[in-house]
């Protein structure tokens, strides 16, 4: 049955999320995901993204939910994960509409368990026994290993690798090509900087940077 789907976000998550799931439709012959366009709180309505249309602000979300549309929750911006989770719970999406996208260049293994809404771009792997929660995105060439448990809303950026037996809390991010050593507690709201090696533990709302990466300061 074909989905109609809208993201929620703007050019940056959202515009990468919505390629995904064109070059899904043209290269792999994907004719279950349709994308319609965007809810976006700071462009009008009837404005572009990438060519799809802004279809509504995120508070318009139940409409579209009644309407049977489908959802992508793409609003990750770095460092601000209690924004993030204080958004989505206040939107409230059935999981039933929580889209999730595994593009087909990527490995996921059998019991590897995405939770709804997960997304995962282009070449990505993830091992065995990882569970993924609600609406986290896995961007391009990430690599995540076995045996992890990580949180809802968390975004692992373009690159990074995250190794084995790792516990991370809510709305975390891992940056660009930055790298978590395995058997390391990641708290709630925290970030992994760009290019960076987290070899110690990270507690909620930390920023750690640098390699080895070192606090950079609190982000609440
Ligand atoms: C396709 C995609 O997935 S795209 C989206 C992915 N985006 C990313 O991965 C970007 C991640 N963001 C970062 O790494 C940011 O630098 C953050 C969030 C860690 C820190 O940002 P800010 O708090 O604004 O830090 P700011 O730029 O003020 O830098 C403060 C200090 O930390 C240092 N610093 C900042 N980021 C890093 C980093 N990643 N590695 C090492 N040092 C860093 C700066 O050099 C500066 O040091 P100084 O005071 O000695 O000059």
């Amino acid at each position: 049955m074909e989905k109609k789907i809208i993201i929620l976000g703007g050019e940056g998550n959202g515009g990468v999320v919505a390629a995904c799931i064109l070059d899904m439709n043209n290269r792999f012959k994907n004719k279950e995901l349709r994308l319609c366009g965007f809810l976006n709180d700071t462009l009008k309505i009837g404005e572009k993204i990438n060519g799809y249309p802004v279809m509504g602000k995120t508070d318009d979300i139940q409409k579209f939910i009644k309407e049977g549309y489908y959802f992508v929750f793409a609003i990750h911006p770095i460092g601000h994960g209690k924004t993030r989770i204080d958004l989505f719970d206040h939107l409230n999406i059935p999981e039933d509409r929580l889209l999730t996208i595994v593009h087909p260049s990527s490995f996921i293994a059998y019991n590897a368990k995405l939770s709804p809404g997960v997304v995962v771009m282009p070449n990505c792997y993830i091992a065995t026994k990882t569970k993924i929660g609600v609406c986290t995105l896995v961007m391009a060439n990430s690599v995540i290993g076995h045996n992890n448990c990580i949180g809802r809303l968390c975004h692992f950026s373009a690159g990074s690798v995250t190794g084995s037996y790792i516990n991370m809390g809510d709305a975390s991010d891992i940056g660009l090509n930055a790298t978590v050593l395995e058997k390391i507690q990641i708290g709630t709201c925290s970030v992994v900087g760009a290019g960076s090696l987290a070899r110690k533990n990270i507690g909620d709302y930390e920023i750690h940077v640098g390699c080895p990466a070192k606090l950079l300061r609190i982000c609440k």
